[in-house]
């Protein structure tokens, strides 16, 4: 289903225009207040844009003043940052509740219901009901509700964003496996998620799309300062090994795939900086460490983005005064192998 939009809200003084293809995901990055929710609200229909249009596939959403299709005739299903299950229905009834809306037999119902349940990864507490799930479980079955009423275009609004890091990285690689080949936009803060995620990336500021591509290109080659700001993510490209990668140049690194990938192929690992840590000096005999120079330190706030040869580190600026290090020190950088992440290149 590709997506074409072009809207103002001359209110929140936004005015964006954004094309997708069939079967593609978006990530739409920004600083606060930039617009992404409003862009989310526009194309559900919750939020009524002073002009433009908007077409999904061959239906046209909007093409004001004339037309406005309703939010529940739309065939978009919008995923919010808290999962608003029904708190009185059990975890399949609220699974249940999309195709039995769209006119599906309760038999049929309940099959789908079981399959999106199992497809991420909750098929065992169908029968629970909300108050009885954390965070990460409800936002399972949200997806899976979301999935069962087999949107053709689904909006997720940062998705992962009230979950705790161990609990967000697991649910990433569920969202990465059940958005694959489907329509979709994603709001998020955190480039890892746009990298992982998204086949393209808008950058929104100020109301305004300032950066717009393929999700490789902008975050590697980011053109404008936020996306450089946001995407300090390190990348190191090299070879698939039996548990990891092993850079052009030899350097051997531990590694948890997104996918399953044979040994040998071409990959890239992603690493985020504030998960990379610094010591003073070289690897010791037997360490797991990565040898790495300095090459630049910039203080940011109360951290410090320690920039070496290999990968970046972000580290409060406490830690940086203690190790003494700077521009030319040799270190030694340490990463726990579930933070590398290793993606096809
Ligand atoms: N209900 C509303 N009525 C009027 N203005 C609004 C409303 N919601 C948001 N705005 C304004 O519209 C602009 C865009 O806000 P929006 O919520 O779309 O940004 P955002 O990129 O989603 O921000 P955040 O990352 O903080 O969620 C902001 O200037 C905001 O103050």
């Amino acid at each position: 289903m590709s997506l074409a939009l072009s809207a103002t809200v001359a209110e929140r003084d936004v005015a964006v225009e954004l094309r997708l293809g069939t079967g593609e995901t978006l990530a739409l990055l920004g600083p606060n207040g930039a617009g992404k929710s409003t862009v989310l609200g526009v194309l559900a229909g919750l939020v009524r844009p002073d002009a433009g249009r908007a077409t999904l596939s061959d239906e046209t959403l909007f093409d004001l003043p004339a037309s406005w299709l309703p939010p529940h005739r739309r065939g978009i299903a919008l995923l919010a940052q808290d999962a608003l299950l029904f708190p009185h229905l059990t975890v399949r009834r609220n699974v249940e509740f999309a195709p039995r809306s769209a006119g599906a037999s309760r038999a049929e119902a309940r099959a789908k219901a079981d399959e999106w349940l199992e497809r991420t990864g909750v098929g065992a507490l169908a029968d629970r009901r909300p108050d009885e799930l954390s965070g990460g479980q409800a936002q399972r079955v949200a997806i899976a509700r979301a999935l069962a009423a087999e949107p053709e275009l689904i909006l997720l609004d940062e998705p992962l964003a009230s979950l705790d890091v161990s609990v967000a990285g697991e649910l990433r690689g569920t969202l990465a496996e059940v958005l694959a080949g489907r329509t979709a936009v994603v709001v998020t803060h955190d480039a890892l998620d746009a990298y992982l995620l998204a086949d393209r990336v808008a950058v929104l500021g100020g109301g305004r799309v300032v950066e717009e591509g393929p999700a490789r290109d902008v975050l590697t080659q980011p053109r404008h300062p936020f996306t450089a700001e946001l995407t300090g993510l390190s990348l190191l490209t090299g070879r698939r090994t039996a548990t990891g990668l092993v850079t052009d140049d030899g350097l051997a690194l531990d590694g948890t795939p997104t996918a399953p990938l044979v040994e040998g192929r071409p990959v890239t690992a992603v690493v985020r900086p504030s998960t990379v840590s610094v010591r003073v000096g070289v690897p010791l005999p037997g360490e797991a460490g990565i040898a790495a120079t300095v090459t630049a330190l910039e203080p940011r706030d109360d951290l410090v983005r320690v920039r070496t040869d290999r990968l970046t580190a972000l580290v409060p600026a406490a830690v940086v005064a203690e190790l003494r290090v700077a521009p030319g020190a040799r270190v030694t950088l340490t990463v726990p192998p579930a933070e590398v992440r290793i993606t096809p290149a």
